[in-house]
């Protein structure tokens, strides 16, 4: 309807945008909304988080994801009704965020929806020669659309693909236009779920920018947490800090080809799972090993899976700054564990004036702003990184 398309139009001409960005990562807690004030585009972009929070899933919602989530076989029913399913609740939270912000929905441009990722799938995962890298994020943006009222980009990944990467990780773009430094080279390392990092070097120079996933971040601690002690993660790392790393394990789960391969790469929950660790234990022929040394030794994992990323892809003698966000920053086993790795002190995002739980959220929105106010992007040719702008356009009614 070309009203809808008049509206987009008058949309990409304002001098700000409001603009929700939706995040539904890996570890399944909940929702992340951020409406964010988006002024400019690119590397002039000027953004502010007016307001943020994560709106937890029920039980029985997660319950419903994790049928299908990361498994190969599934009842394929299932994943079909999950598709509006999840786009129709997502849709219902953020009405709810709105009427709690006392915010109407005319007072917001668009909605920038991740959705959930249920499978994800890169060719060097998957090694069939024929197919192509593969990731499927579904909670359709139509029925988020339909059920808000509001225009609404979503499925980010796929255009990522078609352009030659791996779908993943996206965070680089928006970490670039609002956080490059003159004169400092800078880590962004978040720790979801899954762990992964930007380098944004402090020549500004486009073409070393570089990101990759590095494997788990908190996806193996969330699963033996909840199987030893029902609880849904290990708050403040306070169970592996209860317990001691053992070295034999840690070798046979490092000994995983994922961790040799080349960078960039890009991975999930697919791989980093129950039957990953007890092929480990199995490997390792431990005897017995306690439920703390386990989460102490998948803590001791994740950080120096991280730390060894960083330092393969840094040269030697080239200083940085690390600003970390996720969930995995409230971990300070996890936190004090990298910082000893890399020897060096670890910032959070927060001190760059952008809340490390609300990060991808917000970088969400900025992609969303890329698709309907930027301009051309210029990343080189750099793996991981091409220069398109990316996002689905659904309108409502
Ligand atoms: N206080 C805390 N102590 C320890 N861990 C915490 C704390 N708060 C959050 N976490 C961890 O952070 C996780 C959520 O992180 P986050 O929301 O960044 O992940 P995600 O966005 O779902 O994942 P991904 O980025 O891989 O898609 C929780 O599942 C938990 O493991
Ligand atoms: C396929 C997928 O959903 N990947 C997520 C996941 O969670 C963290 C890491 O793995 C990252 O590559 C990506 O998310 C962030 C938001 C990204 O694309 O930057």
């Amino acid at each position: 309807m070309k009203a809808h398309i008049d509206k987009l139009y008058q949309i990409s001409g304002k001098k700000s945008r409001r603009i929700i960005g939706l995040m539904s990562g890996t570890s399944l807690d909940g929702l992340d909304v951020a409406v964010c004030n988006v002024e400019g585009s690119g590397t002039e972009t000027v953004l502010e988080l007016e307001y943020f929070t994560t709106v937890s899933y029920s039980d029985e919602f997660r319950n419903e994801i994790l049928q299908i989530f990361a498994k190969r076989q599934i009842d394929f029913q299932q994943l079909c009704l999950l598709n509006p399913y999840i786009g129709t609740i997502h849709g219902k939270m953020i009405l709810d965020c709105l009427e709690a912000w006392d915010i109407g929905i005319e007072h917001i441009d668009l909605i920038a929806s991740h959705g959930q990722t249920v499978f994800h799938a890169p060719k060097k995962q998957h090694k069939l020669p024929d197919f192509p890298n593969a990731t499927l994020q579904i909670g359709d943006g139509d029925h988020i659309a339909t059920k808000t009222g509001i225009i609404t980009l979503s499925d980010f990944r796929q255009k990522h693909i078609a352009a030659g990467g791996e779908g993943a990780p996206l965070a680089v773009y928006g970490d670039h236009f609002l956080f490059s430094k003159a004169g400092e080279n800078r880590i962004l390392l978040n720790m979801g779920g899954i762990a992964n990092f930007t380098f944004l070097p402090a020549s500004l120079d486009t073409t070393r920018i570089f990101t990759t996933d590095t494997g788990p971040g908190n996806t193996l601690l969330d699963a033996y947490a909840k199987r030893f002690f029902h609880k849904s993660y290990d708050e403040n790392g306070a169970i592996a800090a209860s317990g001691k790393v053992n070295n034999t394990l840690l070798v046979a789960l490092k000994s995983l080809p994922f961790f040799k391969s080349p960078f960039p790469k890009t991975t999930g929950p697919e791989v980093f799972n129950f039957d990953y660790v007890e092929a480990a234990i199995q490997q390792s022929k431990l005897i017995s090993v306690s439920r703390q040394d386990i989460i102490a030794t998948l803590t001791q994992l994740s950080a120096e899976t991280i730390s060894d990323a960083i330092k393969s892809v840094m040269n030697e003698d080239d200083s940085f700054t690390i600003y970390a966000s996720g969930g995995g920053a409230h971990n300070p086993v996890l936190m004090s564990g990298i910082a000893r790795a890399l020897n060096q002190p670890i910032e959070k995002i927060d001190t760059l004036g952008v809340s490390g739980d609300a990060k991808e959220a917000v970088l969400f929105a900025v992609l969303a702003n890329e698709a309907v106010a930027g301009q051309q992007m210029h990343f080189g040719e750099k793996e991981g990184v091409p220069s398109v702008s990316m996002g689905k356009i659904s309108f409502p009614g």
